[in-house]
């Protein structure tokens, strides 16, 4: 059986150039495409299996970094723009043309990763930023209709990608958040 993760990572995860300065995110529509520019490289790029994040079609997993929200800018038709889920943590801002997510925000200021904001860097029309190294939420590609019989080929190709499969964050994320609320309690 072939396995399919994401279109970008199926033909093997291409190291990004570690000097990407920055791009533009392009959505899918055949005019009037909302553009999104950011400065700088991703961070904590992966693959992520939740159902919430935005997957391209044909895609078991979505590919989703971080990046300072201040690096974040709507460059061309923000009009198009609006918030998937308003009650969401990460308010995904999608393209009501395509569907396309094109930013993810968080608004409380007490999260731990509030100040970042989440994208698809494959929607760079640029190359070479950071690849993704691990996957994320791996369990929950089931509630989006995998097979409980398909994951251990799934587990299994994404270690042959290079992409360590964890079914919530990596344990230095899930240290981050976990450090966070420790320090939030103390304070
Ligand atoms: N099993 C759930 C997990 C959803 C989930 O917790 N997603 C993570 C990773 S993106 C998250 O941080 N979600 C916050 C949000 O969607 O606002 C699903 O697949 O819908
Ligand atoms: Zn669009
Ligand atoms: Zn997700």
């Amino acid at each position: 059986m072939t396995v399919h993760i994401h279109p970008s990572i199926d033909n093997g995860v291409k190291q990004g150039s570690g000097s990407f300065a920055g791009g533009t995110l392009v959505c899918k529509c055949a005019d009037k495409k909302v553009k999104v520019g950011v400065k700088g490289d991703v961070a904590h790029n992966h693959a992520c299996g939740c159902t919430k994040c935005w997957k391209p079609s044909g895609a078991t997993f979505s590919v989703v970094a971080v990046v300072p929200r201040e690096n974040v800018t709507v460059l061309e038709n923000g009009d198009k723009l609006k918030i998937v889920d308003t009650a969401a943590v990460i308010q995904r801002h999608a393209c009501s043309g395509c569907g396309t997510h094109m930013y993810g925000r968080i608004e409380n200021k007490g999260h731990p990763f509030f100040g970042l904001d989440f994208i698809h860097p494959e929607l760079f029309q640029e190359s070479g930023s950071a690849a993704p190294g691990f996957a994320a939420f791996v369990s929950s590609v089931i509630e989006s209709g995998v097979k409980p019989a398909d994951m251990a080929g799934i587990r299994s190709r994404l270690k042959e990608l290079g992409l360590e499969p964890y079914d919530c964050l990596s344990p230095p994320l899930m240290d981050a958040i976990a450090t966070h609320v420790a320090n939030s309690k103390a304070a």
